[in-house]
């Protein structure tokens, strides 16, 4: 029976002022998914990690792509998937999508690449309807492109893939969950015109500051004056960390998708440490929890690591 075996990484989508049009795929953490082609019709999803998330395959984010891609493709055919997730889910680091795009991806290695990346995008979109009730494309697109996307558009996809500059990047999560449904919730539904003009000049900075691997132009843009304010409320000491590892030499950073997790990003691998090091010293002052990865922007996306 044909079967593929998958790494996937975790993603950070927004980039502080790129809210639902920007994603970066990171090296760590990852989850590893196993996928088979079976001679039946029957989708079947397994997880062996404790996160106590559904197996019944409607209800979960993989099987939600599967489906619709048997439904869509009028496939014979099932799938049986094993999923051993590392990036927590309600983490901020594309837990969700990268279930949903590992999916994607694994059934169209088995069915031989029929299907072109923005396919994959519009199947494993489903997948995320199903997680936070949005089809955002952030994170599995970067997770199935590599590096940093811009997605011109999500319907219909456009996706404009970017430079991958070597930069790294310090994924601080504290154990606390934040839903990317409910971080939505909480968003404001019109913006001030000044402040869409900011934003617009923050994103259009960033992006040339990432294709000309400018990397003072990329820490002056990574400012974000409408999602920020409304969810930095949900991560305890926020402005505490931001400010500190901007002190330690950090180019820029924010929340991490819907957060809770914060991203910094910083052009040598000491800082990155030392960055890590403080947001965990602060968080232990107010005894939560917190884990803290230190990796590079992942050029490469999913990877197959057995046929
Ligand atoms: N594979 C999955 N199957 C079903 N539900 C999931 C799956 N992954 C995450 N969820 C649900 O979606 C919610 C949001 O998770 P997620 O989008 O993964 O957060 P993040 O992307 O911020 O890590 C979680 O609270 C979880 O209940
Ligand atoms: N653009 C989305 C991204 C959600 O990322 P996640 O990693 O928290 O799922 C949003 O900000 O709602």
């Amino acid at each position: 029976m044909k079967k593929v075996k998958l790494k996937v990484p975790a993603t950070i989508a927004n980039l502080v002022c790129g809210f639902d049009i920007l994603g970066m795929a990171i090296h760590e953490p990852f989850d590893v998914m196993e996928l088979k082609l079976l001679e039946t019709s029957e989708i079947i999803i397994r997880h062996t990690d404790d996160f106590g998330l559904p197996e019944e395959t409607s209800k979960n984010v993989a099987g939600k792509v599967l489906l619709k891609i048997q439904e869509e493709l009028n496939l014979k055919n099932g799938f049986e998937v094993i999923i051993h997730k590392k990036i927590k889910p309600g983490s901020g680091l594309g837990s969700s999508a990268a279930s949903a795009a590992g999916a994607a991806l694994g059934a169209n290695w088995l069915l031989g690449n029929i299907l072109s990346k923005e396919e994959m995008i519009y199947f494993a979109m489903f997948g995320e309807e199903l997680a936070s009730g949005v089809k955002h494309a952030d994170n599995i697109t970067p997770c199935i492109f590599g590096g940093i996307t811009l997605i011109k558009s999500s319907d219909p996809i456009d996706i404009i893939p970017l430079n991958a500059p070597d930069l790294f990047v310090t994924a601080f999560h504290p154990q606390v969950e934040v839903k990317t449904s409910d971080a939505r919730q909480i968003l404001k539904k019109n913006i001030l015109l000044k402040d869409a003009i900011e934003q617009w000049g923050n994103i259009a900075g960033l992006v040339a500051g990432i294709q000309n691997n400018d990397f003072g132009l990329i820490g002056r843009s990574l400012k974000d004056v409408i999602v920020e304010p409304v969810r930095s409320i949900l991560i305890p000491k926020f402005d505490e960390i931001k400010e500190k590892s901007l002190g330690l030499g950090a180019l820029g950073g924010g929340i991490s998708g819907s957060g809770p997790s914060v991203f910094m990003l910083s052009e040598n691998e000491k800082i990155s440490y030392e960055i890590a090091e403080m947001m965990k010293s602060v968080y232990r002052t107010i005894n939560i929890e917190s884990f803290a990865y230190v990796s590079k922007v992942n050029p490469k996306g999913i990877e197959i690591i057995e046929k």
